[in-house]
């Protein structure tokens, strides 16, 4: 309606994240993360765990979102990290966003330090303090989506992720952002077929924005996978990776659906790609 402005839920998202970074920044001033990173070791190489071949998983660790409510009343996030690491996940992913997504560092320290394979921070980050504590608490990944950020904050901390060694994983949804996240250096991109300010899963997103990004980028189909047909009709549209959370969290077998996955992503004629 004219003169009323729209306030979408990534921009609800993000206003709750601001508010609680804040009152971390209180609680522990930047210097002291930095003092921290010195003596924590250095981050796996995930972009190379996500470059081998055929088409890899990356696992989520999601108890709830927007668009579904709760999904998983996830007691023990480093069992259940443990499960995805043992199906052949690539990378696990853990959500850290506390007001919607009902996630917290706390999980991310726990699957660190109950899994060998690289970790995502997926989080909607919009400072550079939120990747130094990406850093300490031992992600090797981290989420930055495009939607959320304006070019010089995206352009600055792509360049700071890669300074801490931390790769970023930088998320898409429109033609538009797909040029700023090349623009700013992304080398490993995320297409998700969720719109983060309406919540509709468009699975066809992958499939009209892979085109766009160069075959030397890591190319990562992000939600609505809901088993390996999923990963196959994404793979088939040029995926070297699927980002998956919620068909994992709810059915129940999370172990044997990501090991159900990997069989599919692995397929000679995926592994034979160019
Ligand atoms: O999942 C949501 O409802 C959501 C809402 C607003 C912002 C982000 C949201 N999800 C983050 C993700 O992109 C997904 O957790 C991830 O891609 C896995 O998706 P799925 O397998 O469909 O759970």
């Amino acid at each position: 309606m004219r003169g009323q402005s729209h306030v979408s839920v990534l921009d609800e998202i993000v206003e709750g994240v601001r508010a609680d970074l804040a009152d971390r920044q209180a609680a522990a001033p930047l210097e002291r993360l930095q003092k921290a990173a010195e003596s924590a070791p250095w981050p796996r190489d995930a972009a190379a765990a996500l470059r081998r071949p055929g088409v890899q998983v990356i696992a989520e660790v999601k108890r709830s979102s927007p668009s579904k409510g709760a999904l998983a009343a996830i007691t023990d996030p480093a069992a259940l990290a443990r499960d995805y690491a043992d199906g052949g996940a690539a990378v696990v992913s853990v959500l850290t966003e506390r007001r919607r997504f009902g996630g917290s560092l706390d999980d991310l320290d726990a699957v660190r330090a109950s899994v060998s394979t690289a970790v995502l921070r997926k989080d909607f980050i919009v400072s550079s303090y939120q990747l130094w504590e990406a850093r300490v608490h031992g992600a090797d990944a981290v989420l930055l989506i495009v939607a959320a950020l304006e070019q010089q904050a995206l352009v600055s901390l792509v360049e700071r992720a890669h300074s801490l060694g931390l790769t970023p994983l930088v998320e898409v949804h429109t033609e538009d952002e797909v040029g700023r996240a090349l623009a700013a250096g992304a080398t490993v991109v995320g297409i998700n077929a969720r719109n983060l300010k309406t919540l509709e899963v468009d699975r066809d997103t992958f499939a009209r924005l892979a085109p766009l990004v160069p075959a030397d980028r890591v190319r990562v189909a992000e939600s609505g996978v809901r088993g390996p047909h999923d990963l196959l009709a994404y793979a088939g549209h040029g995926a070297d990776a699927v980002l998956v959370g919620e068909s994992l969290v709810s059915g129940g077998h999370p172990r044997d659906a990501v090991a159900d996955l990997v069989t599919a992503g692995a397929h000679p004629a995926l592994r034979d790609r160019g």
